[in-house]
């Protein structure tokens, strides 16, 4: 198996090559050269297994023969085993029909940690088995940061340094990031909003000098292993809804399109998916652009969901290279055109995005007044994240076709919005329960490339 770049200039790498770079040299990103395939009897063989089964099959014939299959199927227990409930991924009815698939069972509290648990297992496994050593660094609005902190901290062939917006996100996405003690942990508060934040990382990557000084890697979801790992769960859903003898639908709280692209590639690999919906808050780039064709950035406005305050959605990239037919030269022309604020995409290419997406936007109003109704009629407490996604699938969803909004963090990872819907403070789970006493250590840094090398080139432990 080969991963080719969105671009088209890079050269191809294998699964753990390609996971180990993160960013293209061409500034693309991965993706599987040809998609491997699961037919009607494969799908049908994983209901009844377990999480971890249906990881395995579903992920091992992306990873080529880097890992054998026994320290594959190893690295995938290992990585799901501090999850706080057995089925990993359950879902709970909301509605006839409509399901909600709770994704935040997981160390830090948000679906970031199907992936992040497994990518760590099989860094740890790699840069062991070659010798070598990495300087990871993310950008986050909240959630990816504390899930790789979580994932990588205390490792010896790994630092890990986290861009975050100063201010913009929830006490607990901070805490989570600020508490860990361990040497080989730096969070840098930036000011500036997310984009900010992967812009930078993304110039990192394009400073050839300064990335093959630190060995820098990256965990973002430019990186291909982290949106296949979450693959796996749209499969485990679906087949416990009967696929593939019964179709189902998605809504998805979507951002940088990471996780609404796993959804994708499960449909490529033959998953009976009739819609991708793509729920987004007030920064509404992606349902504009689905909407109209024009991808246009304008201001980031903070909201109530802050993990999904992003403009510029990175893996939206991925799903432009299918639909320009992998020309990766229109996808670089495009690209070049976002710098100068936006593009416009082709009438063939909005068509070849519509046969998979559809999209909704919710007003920062709606997203409370969700959160509200979820409560008082169901006794489901959402985060607003997730209430994005249930307030769009309850607009969009056909009824006869079951409908799985995804769940992608805890409420109390955002104490503040659900109080205020619902008056209900919803507690932390008691192993993080002394989180707010844990002494905090953070460093507040400029939005400017130059200074953000130097401090992660003097703080890289040797
Ligand atoms: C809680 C939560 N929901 C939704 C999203 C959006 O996911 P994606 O960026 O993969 O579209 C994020 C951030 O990525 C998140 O942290
Ligand atoms: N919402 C994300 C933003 C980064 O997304 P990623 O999937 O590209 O890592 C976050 O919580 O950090």
């Amino acid at each position: 198996m080969r991963y080719i770049s969105t671009r088209g200039q890079a050269p191809a790498l294998s699964f753990e090559e390609a996971m180990l770079s993160g960013l293209a040299r061409d500034g693309g990103l991965y993706v599987p050269e040809t998609i491997p395939q699961m037919s009607a009897d494969d799908i049908r063989a994983l209901e009844g297994l377990s999480y971890e089964d249906i990881a395995f099959r579903v992920v091992r014939p992306f990873v080529g023969d880097g890992f054998t299959d026994e320290v594959f199927a190893d690295l995938i227990a290992k990585a799901y085993a501090g999850f706080g409930h057995n089925a990993r991924a359950p879902l709970v009815q909301l509605a006839p029909n409509h399901f909600l698939l709770e994704l935040f069972h997981g160390p830090t509290l948000a679906f970031k940690d199907f992936a992040m648990q497994l990518i760590g297992q099989l860094f740890q496994e790699a840069l062991e088995r070659r010798g070598e050593r990495v300087t990871i660094v993310g950008a986050t609005s909240g959630d990816t940061g504390s899930a790789a902190i979580e994932a990588f901290k205390g490792l010896d062939n790994v630092d890990v340094f986290i861009l975050y917006p100063h201010g913009r996100v929830s006490e607990v996405q901070r805490r989570q990031m600020t508490t860990p003690p361990e040497a080989n942990v730096h969070a840098l508060a930036l000011d500036g909003h997310f984009d900010d934040c992967q812009a930078r990382l993304k110039d990192m990557f394009n400073h050839f000098e300064f990335r093959d000084t630190v060995r820098l890697a990256g965990v973002n979801s430019i990186n291909w292993a982290r949106v296949l790992a979450q693959v796996v769960y749209y499969f485990s859903s679906a087949v416990s809804l009967g696929a593939p003898d019964r179709t189902v639908s998605f809504t998805v709280p979507t951002g940088n399109f990471g996780d609404i692209f796993a959804g994708y590639i499960a449909k490529r690999m033959g998953l009976p998916i009739d819609r991708l919906v793509v729920a987004t808050n007030q920064n509404d780039i992606l349902h504009r652009c689905l909407t109209s064709g024009d991808y246009q950035t304008s201001e980031v406005h903070p909201s109530i969901s802050p993990s999904m305050d992003i403009q510029v959605s990175s893996n939206f990239e991925r799903a432009l290279f299918d639909a320009y037919n992998r020309d990766g030269g229109a996808v670089a022309q495009l690209m070049d055109e976002l710098k100068a604020g936006g593009f416009n995409v082709s009438q063939g290419a909005l068509q070849a995005l519509r046969e998979h997406f559809d999209s909704g936007r919710v007003s920062e109003d709606e997203t409370l007044d969700t959160i509200r109704l979820a409560q008082a009629t169901m006794g489901e407490l959402l985060c607003p994240h997730s209430a994005v996604g249930v307030r769009v699938a309850e607009a969009l969803r056909d009824p006869k076709t079951p409908m799985i909004t995804l769940a992608t963090a805890h409420p109390a990872k955002f104490p503040d919005a659900v109080e205020k819907a619902t008056g209900i403070r919803p507690p932390l789970p008691n192993r993080m329960s002394d989180l707010y006493e844990r002494a905090e250590r953070l460093t507040r840094v400029a939005n400017d490339l130059s200074a953000l090398e130097n401090l992660i080139q003097e703080r890289i432990t040797k």
